[in-house]
């Protein structure tokens, strides 16, 4: 019934308030019992471990009241910040029993289960709850073609994900609340469309939603801001806001270091970054922030963790004057000019990209719907073209057409044979004289890491055999090897071990973490990097499924290097990646093996492999082209020299193109130019310009922020792990 509602009430809901009932419940007056009681908990992963393993944490304490406090759980690994979100939602085995308990859900008789709402974003394009991809292959998603099992968004929605709708009794829809949802998320236009063809934005916003259709007390949201671009992350940020201030639901956020935090966020909970094991820190933010700063030790995770909890605005006083002499943490200078271009690697002369183009009602085009000047004239469609030695970043708001621009230069969307595109100066199809490019020549000459093919990698292969797919024509099929392939794929499998195989961290990279290690100790692992193989049998052993999520999106990272390859593609490659491991491996990208990341105040080093001449991989090359997506700066490698932003498609407006003088990171006013925001202030000119009504914490904290000896420290450094505000 409601459906019929939809179909003849489009949602015209323009800028609506946010209107959300109230549960009932949660007007009780007097006094709540907490939601949430963690008293000296330790917690283990299951009944084996209490045994022999270590717990994932310990001696927890923590109590989240029914209303006023609105937490984030910060930490430097995914996992870990899951991991807590998922003791709270009563997962994993806590001992005492006791020690953690629901007071006010128990005394509403409400099974936590129930009450408490979970969303992680790891396998974020794998689907919604399991409607989302259901094809074995990638390009499915760029079909127009329709099953009867693709559900659209708001089939999912309601439930009516069953083909059998006698199967599920169907769910009760409080749509007053749909309504409201759909139009607060953004939804509307989309619910017509199979949630498989969702863009990652898009499928973000549908998951939030869902989960919000099931009232909950509580929604723990993990990471949920991760994809988002910019615009949609302040909107997204002040729908949540609105929902927190109401405790209807309540919200907990898991946010990175370094990550800018909502100003709405009252509370926050610090994981131990040595242990990950035990809460540092936990409380207010202000009352963080002090404690924070009599901390000593690890200055990148507290330099990290002071951006992050900054109190003044959603945007922290980030940006920074680049100066003379600042590195970026991947060690480029903060002008860097960019290489001559060598010839065209993509060329794209009027691109356009449609679906249901045999009704007019329906045709929806997604990308290059425009039409601007080219030498002159007026032409449709997207100009492009990219070329040896360019290092371009791809920006636009989710559902701008990012990912099925790559998809084209792929060839993973079936769109690619009909379009004027050609690839490595030749088409798809043949044409008189002419031989259309393979599929087979097209994967040997891209490197290409994305949330699709994360998806879709088979993942019963062994680490070491991913890397070697990079020579393969399919992940599943035979790679040709050589010799020289074999050396290099073990020697990023050493430089990687910490990451990759904790637990048997390589001789070799033991050595490296221990300078004070005899040098024919040094030597001799050094030798055994070209010939003994037996410190990385991990390699063999392990599957990629084996591994946590941070590890399997840096493995495809390395595939997507590992053969130098003419292009290599880098679609959110780094998101969902924690922190130690992105950083090395943009510091990776551009100098290889030549440069180790230390924490503490000297930040790169010239490695054991450089002192020793046995370089094996020196980072991107100047012949190779590089195309990344990211909404995050923190996940844009400092090399990147070009910008291509696309308009959302309704917009009409032609996409826009710009250069950087050096790394994004060093230069935030670039961002804010990419995506069209007011230029941000630098603490010199914050300071200057400080209004006269601050509440007397947020000048104490901003204070402390400002200090000298805090630059100081930056510039010593070398390598500023500051950066422009992402969002
Ligand atoms: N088969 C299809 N039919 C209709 N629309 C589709 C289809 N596949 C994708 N789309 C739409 O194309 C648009 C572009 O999607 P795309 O994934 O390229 O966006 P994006 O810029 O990468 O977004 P995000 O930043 O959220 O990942 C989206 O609005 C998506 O809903």
């Amino acid at each position: 019934m409601f459906r019929a509602q939809l179909r003849r009430r489009p949602f015209v809901y323009t800028q609506p308030p946010i209107r959300l009932s109230r549960l009932s419940h949660l007007s009780t007056p007097g006094p709540a019992a907490p939601l949430i009681q963690l008293q000296n908990a330790t917690i283990y992963k299951d009944f084996l471990d209490q045994n022999n393993a270590s717990p994932v944490f310990s001696d927890v304490n923590f109590s989240l009241p029914t209303q006023g406090e609105h937490w984030a759980i910060l930490s430097t690994t995914s996992a870990t910040r899951t991991d807590f979100l998922q003791v709270l939602s009563g997962r994993y085995l806590c001992t005492p029993p006791d020690a953690r308990s629901y007071p006010y859900l128990l005394q509403n008789n409400t099974p936590h289960q129930r009450a408490i709402g979970y969303i992680g974003f790891d396998a974020e394009r794998s689907g919604l709850g399991g409607t989302a991809v259901k094809g074995q292959y990638l390009s499915q998603r760029y079909e127009a073609h329709r099953e009867v099992d693709d559900w659209s968004l708001l089939d999912y929605l309601e439930g009516n994900t069953e083909l059998n709708a006698l199967e599920k009794p169907t769910e009760y829809i409080d749509t007053q609340l749909l309504a409201s949802v759909v139009a607060n998320l953004d939804l509307d236009s989309l619910l017509h469309l199979p949630v498989s063809n969702l863009s990652n934005g898009q499928t973000r916003r549908a998951r939030i939603a869902k989960a919000l259709l099931a009232k909950p007390e509580l929604l723990l949201l993990d990471g949920p801001f991760m994809g988002l671009d910019p615009m949609t992350t302040l909107h997204i940020s002040a729908f949540l806001q609105q929902m927190a201030e109401q405790s209807n639901p309540n919200i907990i956020l898991s946010l990175r270091v370094g990550d800018d935090m909502p100003s709405w966020i009252t509370h926050v909970l610090v994981i131990d970054p040595s242990t990950n094991t035990q809460v540092r820190f936990k409380g207010s933010r202000s009352s963080v922030y002090k404690s924070m700063h009599k901390v000593r030790g690890d200055q990148d995770f507290y330099q990290a963790l002071r951006q992050t909890i900054t109190l003044i605005s959603d945007k922290p006083a980030r940006a920074r004057k680049a100066g003379k002499g600042l590195l970026s943490r991947d060690a480029i200078p903060d002008t860097h000019a960019p290489l001559t271009p060598g010839e065209p690697l993509v060329e794209m002369q009027g691109v356009k990209v449609s679906y249901g183009v045999d009704n007019e009602s329906t045709k929806r085009t997604v990308l290059g719907n425009w039409s601007e000047s080219i030498e002159g004239a007026d032409k449709e469609g997207l100009w492009w073209n990219v070329r040896r030695g360019e290092r371009w970043g791809v920006f636009g708001p989710n559902g701008s057409g990012k990912t099925t621009l790559l998809s084209l230069i792929t060839s993973d969307h079936p769109q690619t044979y009909g379009l004027p595109i050609k690839l490595f100066g030749r088409s798809r199809i043949p044409s008189p004289g002419e031989l259309g490019i393979s599929i087979f020549e097209l994967q040997a000459r891209i490197g290409h890491s994305s949330p699709e093919v994360h998806t879709y990698f088979p993942k019963h292969l062994s680490i070491r055999r991913v890397l070697e797919s990079a020579w393969a024509d399919t992940p599943l099929s035979k790679p040709r090897l050589t010799r020289q392939n074999d050396i290099r794929v073990e020697a990023f499998l050493r430089w990687f071990a910490p990451e990759l195989a904790p637990i048997r961290t390589s001789g070799l990279q033991t050595l490296q973490t221990n300078p004070k290690r005899p040098y024919t100790d040094l030597k001799r692992s050094l030798e055994r990097l070209q010939i003994d193989t037996s410190d990385i049998d991990w390699a063999d052993t392990m599957t990629f499924r084996d591994l946590p999520f941070s590890s399997q999106r840096l493995l495809l990272f390395l595939r997507a290097l590992v053969s130098d390859p003419d292009l290599i593609i880098l679609d959110e490659a780094l998101s969902g990646m924690d922190q130690i491991a992105r950083e090395k491996c943009l510091l990776f990208l551009v100098h290889g093996e030549k440069l180790d990341c230390k924490t503490g105040r000297k930040a790169h080093t010239k490695s054991l492999q450089m002192d020793n001449d046995m370089v094996n991989f020196g980072g991107i090359q100047d012949q190779q082209a590089l195309l990344t997506i990211s909404h995050s700066t923190e996940d844009i490698p400092g090399c990147i020299r070009q910008w291509i932003c696309l308009p959302e498609p309704s917009e009409g407006k032609p996409a826009r193109v710009g250069e950087l003088p050096g790394p994004l990171e060093l230069h935030p006013d670039c961002w804010n130019e990419i995506w069209g925001l007011p230029i941000t202030k630098t603490p010199t000119e914050k300071r200057t310009r400080r209004p006269s009504k601050k509440s007397k914490e947020a000048q104490e904290n901003q204070e402390s922020e400002d200090t000298g000896e805090q630059k100081s420290e930056l510039e010593l450094e070398g390598a500023s792990p500051s950066s422009p505000p992402s969002s």
